[in-house]
């Protein structure tokens, strides 16, 4: 059997994390799970949850650790036979201890972005809130004009892609994500890649991964598509 391989994505808000799991899980076969969907998710819902955990996401602030590792550990719990790749979570020190006490990430990919680049992007961004589908009218636009592709149902701007919000959801990102950063360097797990485009980084991302995904010696004798 193939070795399991757990990985994480991180970087600001806009910087193509949604963008680049994606491409991950369908090359990969991963298990994508995305911390602002499942938030989303249980705000739609309206569950007990959901209610505590609105006001924070409306207001682009960090939703407390306890919660969230409330949200997110029981779900990767199940996924104990799979491959997965983590996508908004760990965003705190804390959050990243949590997990760690959990299991330990073979891979964490880290985006650096210019915040020129991520402005541009964000006041671009639409989604369809019952699904989490984002778009962006000039990089990936809906087929019809405001409209979900699969659905039909009409496409929204998140309060917190709106500029005003938008500074401090970055300046704040940084101070908190630098020492989960450094855990992931200090473990040895952490790669970085920079760039202003996400179809320019996507190929290193997607060779690193053949790579560790395919050295594993379990997979040695595996068919492998191309
Ligand atoms: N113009 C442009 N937009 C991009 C690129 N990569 C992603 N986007 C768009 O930028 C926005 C933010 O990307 P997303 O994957 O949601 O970022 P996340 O907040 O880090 O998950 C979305 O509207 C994407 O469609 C790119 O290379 N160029
Ligand atoms: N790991 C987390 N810890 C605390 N809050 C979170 C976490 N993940 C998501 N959130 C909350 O959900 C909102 C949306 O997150 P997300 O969809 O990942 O978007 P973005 O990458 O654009 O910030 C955040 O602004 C924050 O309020």
């Amino acid at each position: 059997m193939a070795k399991l391989f757990r990985a994480a994505i991180m970087g600001p808000p806009g910087s193509g994390k949604g963008t680049i799991s994606k491409r991950i899980a369908q090359s990969f076969g991963l298990q994508y799970l995305s911390s602002g969907h499942y938030l989303r998710e249980s705000i739609a819902a309206n569950t007990e949850a959901g209610v505590l955990v609105k006001t924070y996401v409306e207001r682009s602030m960090l939703v407390p650790d306890h919660v969230m590792t409330r949200l997110m550990l029981p779900r990767l719990e199940q996924l104990s036979g799979h491959s997965w790749l983590l996508d908004g979570f760990p965003r705190t020190l804390t959050q990243a201890r949590a997990l760690n006490s959990l299991c330990q990430l073979d891979l964490v990919i880290s985006l650096n972005i210019p915040y020129e680049t991520l402005r541009e992007r964000l006041s671009d961004r639409w989604i369809h809130p019952a699904s989490g589908r984002v778009y962006n009218m000039g990089f990936n636009p809906p087929r019809v004009q405001g409209k979900d592709d699969i659905t039909g149902e009409p496409l929204i701007q998140h309060d917190d892609d709106k500029p005003e919000a938008l500074m401090a959801r970055l300046r704040h990102y940084k101070d908190v994500a630098k020492p989960v950063i450094d855990l992931y360097k200090s473990q040895g797990v952490l790669h970085s890649f920079s760039g202003t485009e996400t179809d320019r980084i996507w190929p290193y991302i997607n060779s690193l991964l053949s790579t560790k995904m395919h050295t594993q010696p379990s997979d040695a004798f595996q068919t492998q598509t191309p």
